[in-house]
């Protein structure tokens, strides 16, 4: 069981390894179960921020930081890395980054097999995962004869397989043709876990998370129910926010009225 918040930041200040600057004290938690848009201009530090969740840029690619990071009640330190790994499920922009096995089947098993997972549970949490995002037809397929529409499902589904926590999303509906950002919209809907989500397509925040966080030059702007930050004009156009021609937030039933 876990106590608190999913997510806690604090004070988190982190430089790229040539001296590059890139978070300058940022601060938020965000709740079990809750589901968050970070919504900002490029270069505002967004990847940046979720990279830190899962330990990914203070172990491997070095830089200089500080602040305080909790996920799931546990401090993250190094020598909590492999837990804070299987809590925080990270699903790259690129499909291809995270899908590298023959078989459909192989990546999803990748992550719980390492783990330590074997036989009938492991083909147990392949067939879950699966399911979640509807590919269970698909797991004798190479990925690289998906669609990308499929091929980013299967990468959400080998983050699901380790049933994670948190799941973090970067741009999840980049790329997608209509039909398959509508569906990948469904299936995440419907996952029972607490969600963040990198995005630049603000209809898909609106409708899929109540709160959004607002990043922009390495700090959190604003925080707040998602339909408020996209009506509030001024601040859309501080930070570099366009909703697409015509699009009224008000006129969008939200996650609330599902
Ligand atoms: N590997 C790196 N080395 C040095 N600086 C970097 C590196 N990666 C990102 N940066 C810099 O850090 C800042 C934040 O970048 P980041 O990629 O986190 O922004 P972002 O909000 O995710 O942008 P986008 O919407 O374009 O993906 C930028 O100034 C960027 O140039």
């Amino acid at each position: 069981m876990v106590n608190g918040p999913s997510i806690l930041v604090e004070r988190l200040v982190f430089a790229y390894p040539d001296g590059r600057q890139a978070l300058f004290g940022v601060d938020f938690r965000i709740e079990k179960g809750e589901r968050v848009a970070l919504l900002g201009p490029n270069g505002a530090g967004k990847t940046t921020l979720v990279l830190h969740l899962n330990g990914i840029l203070g172990s491997v690619a070095g830089g200089t930081g500080s602040g305080r990071i909790k996920v799931g009640g546990s401090d993250l330190h190094r020598e909590h890395l492999t837990e804070i790994r299987r809590k925080v499920g990270l699903v790259f922009q690129d499909p291809d980054d995270q899908l590298f096995m023959p078989t459909v089947r192989d990546d999803v098993a990748f992550g719980p097999a390492n783990l330590g997972l074997r036989g009938a549970e492991l083909e147990q949490r392949v067939q879950e995962a699966l399911v979640a995002v509807g590919m269970q037809d698909h797991a004798s397929i190479a990925p690289h004869h998906l669609s990308f529409g499929q091929r980013r499902r299967v990468a959400v589904a080998t983050v699901l397989a380790m049933r994670p926590e948190v799941l973090v999303l970067d741009e999840p509906s980049s790329n997608l043709d209509p039909a398959s950002r509508r569906e990948l919209a469904d299936i995440l809907a419907g996952l029972d876990v607490t969600l963040l989500m990198i995005t630049h397509d603000l209809p898909y925040a609106l409708q899929l998370c109540d709160r959004s966080l607002l990043m922009n030059g390495g700090r959190i702007v604003a925080d707040g129910p998602t339909r408020e930050l996209l009506g509030n004009a001024g601040l859309m156009a501080a930070n570099r926010l366009e909703l697409p021609y015509g699009f009224d937030p008000l006129s969008v039933p939200g996650p609330e009225h599902r």
